[in-house]
């Protein structure tokens, strides 16, 4: 589903051109040789796809430069493109609906990642496929999380259930949970306030906004997501496992990857947490939030199509 290959193109330019100005555009065609290996995995390392990662793509196009010393910078970013598919094999999930009732979406994650722009653009994904949706403000904590969210929901015209800063955030989740199902919505989307999994009042309202979803119905939520700034590349990753033991995340957005030079790190984060990805936060539009393909991503980081 709306899956764009320029999108992945474009939102990871930043990327692309540290890898490409670091080893002089090596995938633009001219031959590999000693010199340009050794750049080449410097780049990695920079652009964060972790020791793992990096010594198999290396490997790789080794042993074909070691077959044919003629080798083309084309064909090691073939090489390369096609050894993270591999590595990325089952990383992507697609978001399937509850059989019965609103699905619910409850983002999670510390404080500025992005879950609620990234609930917002969801929200927007969704109505695009013909969905209902609506938002739920529980982001009670930071002082302009409501209006933002409220301000998204007018911009894109959908329902939102909110309170105001300091209400209690569970009671708001109940709130949108009943008119979510007594509108027949397709969605329920939770923002939530951001957090540090190290604080338990905090992550003790996360598992209350919990039960009183299952009290509207016990299968609630469907999905709690963690959203992930990618920026941080892998020092996020312990931030992750972290939550995901105190709260049972069932996958990973990760944002802000047009801003960065480190999009590598997404491939040493499904290796170590092995979480499904659903979408990458592109860009701050509303169809800047794209699923994740591992396909675009291979495809778009070596520049390959
Ligand atoms: N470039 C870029 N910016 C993003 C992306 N996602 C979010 N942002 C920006 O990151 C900033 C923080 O995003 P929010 O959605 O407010 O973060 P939050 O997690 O809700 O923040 P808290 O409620 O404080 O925890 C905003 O300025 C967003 O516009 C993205 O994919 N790309």
């Amino acid at each position: 589903m709306f899956g764009l290959f320029k999108k992945f193109k474009d939102g990871f330019s930043k990327t692309v051109a540290a890898i490409s100005e670091k080893t002089r555009g090596i995938f633009g065609g001219r031959s590999i040789d000693a010199s340009s290996l050794e750049t080449l995995e410097e780049a990695l390392y920079t652009a964060d796809f972790g020791v793992a990662t990096t010594e198999e793509i290396l490997t790789e196009i080794k042993s074909a430069y070691k077959a044919d010393k003629d080798l083309r910078g084309q064909q090691a970013a073939a090489i390369g493109s096609s050894v993270l598919k591999r590595v990325l094999a089952g990383s992507e999930r697609e978001l399937t609906q509850a059989p019965t009732g609103p699905t619910v979406i409850v983002m999670i994650g510390v404080n500025g990642s992005g879950k609620t722009t990234t609930s917002a653009k969801l929200a927007w994904l969704l109505k695009q496929d013909g969905k209902s949706v609506m938002l739920a403000a529980c982001d009670t904590f930071r002082a302009a999380a409501v209006e933002q969210l409220k301000a998204w929901a007018t911009r894109l015209d959908l329902p939102i259930v909110a309170s105001h800063t300091g209400a209690d955030a569970a009671a708001v989740a109940f709130d949108a949970m009943q008119a979510a199902k007594a509108r027949g919505c397709d969605y329920l989307i939770v923002d939530t306030a951001g957090r540090l999994h190290t604080k338990s009042n905090l992550m003790d309202e996360l598992a209350k906004i919990r039960r009183v979803l299952q009290k509207n119905d016990p299968t609630a939520p469907h999905h709690s997501w963690l959203v992930v700034d990618g920026s941080l590349g892998t020092n996020s990753i312990e931030q992750a496992r972290v939550f995901h033991k105190s709260f049972g995340i069932t996958g990973l957005v990760v944002t802000k990857l047009d801003g960065t030079s480190r999009g590598g790190a997404i491939v040493g984060i499904w290796r170590e947490l092995k979480l499904p990805i659903y979408f990458l936060g592109l860009g701050e539009q509303p169809e800047d939030l794209q699923p994740f393909s591992a396909e675009n991503y291979s495809k778009a980081v070596f520049g390959t199509e």
